[in-house]
């Protein structure tokens, strides 16, 4: 069976993920795309080797020639997207976050379980790279211990100007509060961010660098900095504290140089080259997963207990307070 995909946001990364179904992943080809941008959907569809444009994001969703759904729109507008795809009955796969307030993740999970069987995968691709799930497999095998602390750094080399203060939160570290959940296998309860003299690099609106501190139930400390102007490269590091070693993230696997009288390696300058491979990973298995008819990854559960910690930080940054997460019970159906 060819999964005939139908792509909703045609900017940077719904353009990686074309070239990636149309070059990388096996089972399924892009048949259709919509963009508000009419002339970057054209381009698009072009690049994807015969997509159609759609004349909307609604009639993509309900096409017959879509069977599954990729969401690669702005934050925003991720969950009227992905109800959407599950008041139509088809898989989606929901780049992250899955929403941007808690309250429009509860409609998400509401949705799927009266559709009563999984359609929803949120794209937190650091669960399919292979130096997350080493770290994981150290953690849970108990191989430092039971862990106490998580030191967690999020870079990025530049941001543009539609960035804001909120998106440090939202966008950037909702990638470091899903992963910790996952390693830890622990909620996160509350939120604070302490704010750094800023960056000259900057546009004026944004607070950058942010500090943020989370504290899971089982009451595991991760501090995580989240500099998106950084100028050197993106980096991402994680770092996990137990009672008897620490495992550290490696920096992906780069050839070294010795020249100039220096010895190093390349430091990857954006998200698709460093996370290239778990991209690739993540969406075969998804595809993979709707020709099986049952949805595996990162649930729309995950999804919305990343949003809520997200919102509480949103919180935390206005306020400067530490802001308590209250999630809803999780329902048996994500059990
Ligand atoms: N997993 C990862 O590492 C990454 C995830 N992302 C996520 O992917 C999403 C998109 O990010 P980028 O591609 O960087 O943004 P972008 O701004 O380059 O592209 C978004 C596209 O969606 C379109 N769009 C926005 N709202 C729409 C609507 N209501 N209907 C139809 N089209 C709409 C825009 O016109 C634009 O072309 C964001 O949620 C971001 O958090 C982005 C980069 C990396
Ligand atoms: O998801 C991503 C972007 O949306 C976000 O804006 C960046 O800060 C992250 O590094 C990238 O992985």
């Amino acid at each position: 069976m060819t999964v005939r995909i139908g792509v909703v946001g045609t900017g940077a990364i719904g353009r990686e993920h074309i070239e990636r179904l149309t070059r990388t992943i096996s089972g399924a080809r892009v048949s259709a795309v919509a963009d508000i941008d009419a002339a970057l959907a054209e381009k698009a569809a072009a690049a994807a080797g015969g997509a159609r444009v759609a004349a909307d994001v609604p009639e993509l969703i309900t096409a017959d020639d879509v069977d599954a759904v990729l969401v690669t729109s702005w934050h925003a507008a991720h969950a009227e997207h992905v109800l959407a795809a599950v008041a139509a009955g088809k898989p989606v796969l929901c780049e992250k976050p899955l929403a941007t307030t808690a309250d429009d993740a509860l409609r998400v999970l509401a949705a799927e379980e009266a559709h009563g069987r999984r359609l929803v995968q949120v794209g937190f691709m650091r669960r399919f790279d292979p130096g997350y799930r080493e770290l994981r497999r150290v953690i849970a095998g108990g191989g430092i211990g039971r862990p106490l602390m998580m030191h967690c750094a999020h870079r990025n080399r530049t941001q543009g100007e539609r960035y804001t203060t909120e998106m440090a939160a939202q966008d950037t570290a909702v990638h470091e509060i899903d992963a910790a959940r996952w390693l830890l296998g622990e909620e996160i309860v509350s939120a604070q961010v302490i704010m750094p003299r800023a960056t000259d690099h900057r546009f004026p609106h944004l607070r950058d660098p942010q500090f943020m501190l989370f504290e899971t139930a089982g009451g595991v400390r991760i501090d995580l900095e989240v500099f998106v102007n950084c100028q050197y490269g993106y980096d991402i590091r994680c770092e996990t504290v137990g009672e008897t070693g620490l495992v550290r993230l490696p920096d992906p696997a780069r050839a070294e140089i010795r020249s100039a009288g220096r010895v190093g390696t390349e430091i990857d300058q954006e998200w698709g080259g460093r996370f290239a491979e778990a991209f690739d990973v993540e969406v075969q298995a998804w595809v993979d997963s709707v020709a099986d008819g049952a949805a595996t990854g990162p649930s729309a559960w995950d999804g919305y207990a990343a949003t809520a910690v997200a919102a509480a930080t949103v919180e935390a940054q206005r306020t400067g307070a530490v802001v308590d997460v209250n999630l809803a019970p999780r329902p048996a159906f994500y059990a």
